[in-house]
């Protein structure tokens, strides 16, 4: 089997003198789609914020496509090919689709072919300036900026923040094509996680700085206590 795209050991980490990450192992291998659960405050954005080398490993190793990443250098994180999709999107509002697309490819010009392939609808939006698309617009030009990067694996915290549930039904599987298209590894935080699972191989549920439980999607689909206890805002296993 090929190297994971992303490998954490023992990893804990967390900000100055708060450990907020407690030990975690977590693969993402090559093509695969993983969702990262947990209550809120469980450390799911602390965990993508610590392997883009924001946050600081105190112990542990992390991995990135078989190199391990030394010190918090998220520059060699990004340039091993990590993409990350913040909760607020990281666009630039004043400058264009296309210029947002054009600041996001690695090199050359962006194959805008393949962005509205995946995308269509930005297709006639791309001389718009991304501060005046919707909150579904942004978050498609959010993921299609990491989907054609060329990246190894993508980090989306929260897509789902103040977009109706449907948005994210269409969003979720495209996410998933581009995993099975290009090979990229996906590692998807989410809320509505009965979404999340439909489109995710595995998952990790992290409590309070510690994974929990980690099975196949469908297993933690079957799950009805997980996904009740989702629901009312506490993943308690
Ligand atoms: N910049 C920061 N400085 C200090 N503590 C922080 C900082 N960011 C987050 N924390 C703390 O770390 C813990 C984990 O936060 P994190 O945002 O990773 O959780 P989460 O699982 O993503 O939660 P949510 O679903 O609510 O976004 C929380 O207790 C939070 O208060």
């Amino acid at each position: 089997m090929s190297e994971p795209v992303v490998e954490l050991k023992g990893v804990h980490s967390g900000y100055n003198t708060i450990s907020v990450i407690r030990g975690i192992d977590l693969i993402v291998n090559p093509g695969e789609v993983v969702a990262l659960l947990g209550a809120n405050g469980a450390g799911k954005t602390t965990t993508l914020r610590t392997i883009s080398g924001i946050v600081p490993i105190s112990e542990g190793t992390l991995t990135v496509m078989g190199t391990p990443i030394l010190k918090n250098r998220p520059w060699l994180v990004a340039r091993r090919g990590v993409s990350h999709v913040p909760e607020e999107r990281g666009l630039f509002f004043q400058l264009t689709v296309k210029e947002n697309l054009i600041l996001g490819a690695r090199r050359g010009k962006p194959d805008y072919d393949r962005v509205f392939h995946y995308f269509p609808a930005l297709a006639k939006l791309s001389n718009r300036k991304a501060g005046l698309l919707s909150g579904g617009e942004q978050q498609m030009l959010a993921t299609a900026r990491a989907a054609i990067s060329g990246s190894k694996l993508i980090m989306v915290d929260e897509m789902s923040l103040g977009l109706a549930p449907i948005i994210v039904e269409r969003l979720l599987p495209v996410l998933k094509q581009v995993a099975v298209d290009t090979g990229a590894g996906i590692l998807l935080v989410e809320q509505h996680i009965e979404l999340a699972l439909e489109v995710a191989d595995r998952g990790y549920v992290l409590s309070k700085g510690v994974i929990d439980r980690t099975d196949t999607a469908e297993a933690l689909l079957r799950d009805r206590h997980l996904l009740e206890q989702s629901y009312l805002g506490e993943i308690v296993i």
